[in-house]
């Protein structure tokens, strides 16, 4: 799978796409502005970023670089995310700062809770976020490949109650994918990353990250006028999304392309867009098959809502 998305990254350096904030930003603005009014007070355990002490780094993302921090104080472990911008993106930052004071009030046993968020002298912005122990869903495949049907229902059943919660909050996640699934030390899956670090400039090429990102973007997104897209609301593209993933994590590799494949923009734009063939393995129960089928209805319209698979019984097995 690393190597598959590796070559998919270099072929999309030559291609023209919307750049990634341009993708990104899809009607998320006015969501955001509708919660402006939650706005309450931050983490009592996390008064200042000095109270912070870096252990390791985690990773690093496009535009930022993710710590290991403990409090001084209290001992408790975090994750700290710090993203940079360059000096022209003052009015971007500020955006991205109010967007960062609503996402404080998200508070969802399904979402990565970011729990304070600074600004430091030099530009930067740090969140506080609670530490996901085992990484993400991403570094999960890399070494699994493939993972059982009853895991995959417990993490498509954890997703869609975070997106049912964020559509709730009127929030469009806007990226569903591997890397933004992340999994604590009990094993739990949660939703991370909610635009805003697309919005900074990043340090990893423009493309590999628009690359990664549009893998997983629905059709009205990659094509919105053959597919209605100026209409669409959002949060059905966060189904699609999660019906990729979902397929990802049983077939073992990025699903809409077959293994043997050129996978290159045009693929992948063919593949999203106009792809007939949803290969599912003829293993797969037909709870998943008919779950992946509602998700990855090409037609937003006819596409499956949070709630309607909430109901179905894909995530509702007695494990
Ligand atoms: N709260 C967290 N707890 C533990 N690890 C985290 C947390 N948030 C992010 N990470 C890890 O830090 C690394 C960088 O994450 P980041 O969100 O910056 O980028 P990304 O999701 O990999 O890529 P992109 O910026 O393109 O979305 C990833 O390996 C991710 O799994």
């Amino acid at each position: 799978m690393t190597l598959v998305r590796e070559r998919r990254h270099q072929q999309g350096l030559r291609l023209s796409l919307p750049s990634p904030l341009a993708a990104a930003d899809f009607r998320q603005r006015s969501h955001y502005a509708a919660l402006l009014s939650a706005i309450g007070p931050t983490s009592p355990d996390i008064e200042s970023l000095s109270d912070l002490e870096k252990l390791t780094v985690i990773g690093h993302g496009n535009g930022g670089t993710v710590y290991k921090v403990r409090n001084r104080k209290s001992s408790s472990v975090y994750a700290l995310k710090v993203l940079r911008f360059d000096q022209n993106a003052a009015v971007i930052r500020h955006q991205v700062a109010c967007e960062a004071e609503i996402l404080k009030r998200v508070d969802s046993q399904f979402v990565v809770k970011c729990l304070a968020v600074f600004d430091t002298i030099g530009g930067d912005l740090c969140f506080v976020m609670e530490h996901m122990e085992k990484g993400s869903l991403y570094d999960e495949l890399r070494v699994r490949v493939k993972l059982p049907e009853d895991v995959v229902s417990v993490i498509a059943q954890r997703v869609v109650r975070g997106l049912q919660y964020l559509h709730g909050m009127q929030i469009v996640h806007g990226d569903i994918k591997p890397s933004n699934l992340l999994i604590n030390g009990k094993g739990e899956v949660k939703i991370a990353d909610f635009g805003v670090s697309k919005i900074v400039v990043g340090t990893r090429n423009a493309c590999e990250a628009c690359m990664g990102t549009c893998a997983y973007m629905s059709p009205e997104r990659v094509d919105p006028e053959r597919w209605d897209g100026g209409n669409a609301d959002g949060f059905s593209g966060d189904v699609w999304s999660l019906g990729v993933v979902l397929l990802e994590c049983l077939v073992g590799h990025y699903p809409l392309i077959g293994l043997g494949e050129k996978p290159d923009w045009a693929a992948l734009i063919c593949a999203i867009c106009l792809g007939e063939r949803l290969e599912i393995p003829e293993t797969a129960s037909p709870d998943f098959r008919s779950f992946v089928r509602r998700c990855l209805e090409k037609d937003w319209r006819k596409r499956g809502s949070v709630d309607e698979l909430l109901d179905h019984p894909f995530v509702n097995r007695i494990l």
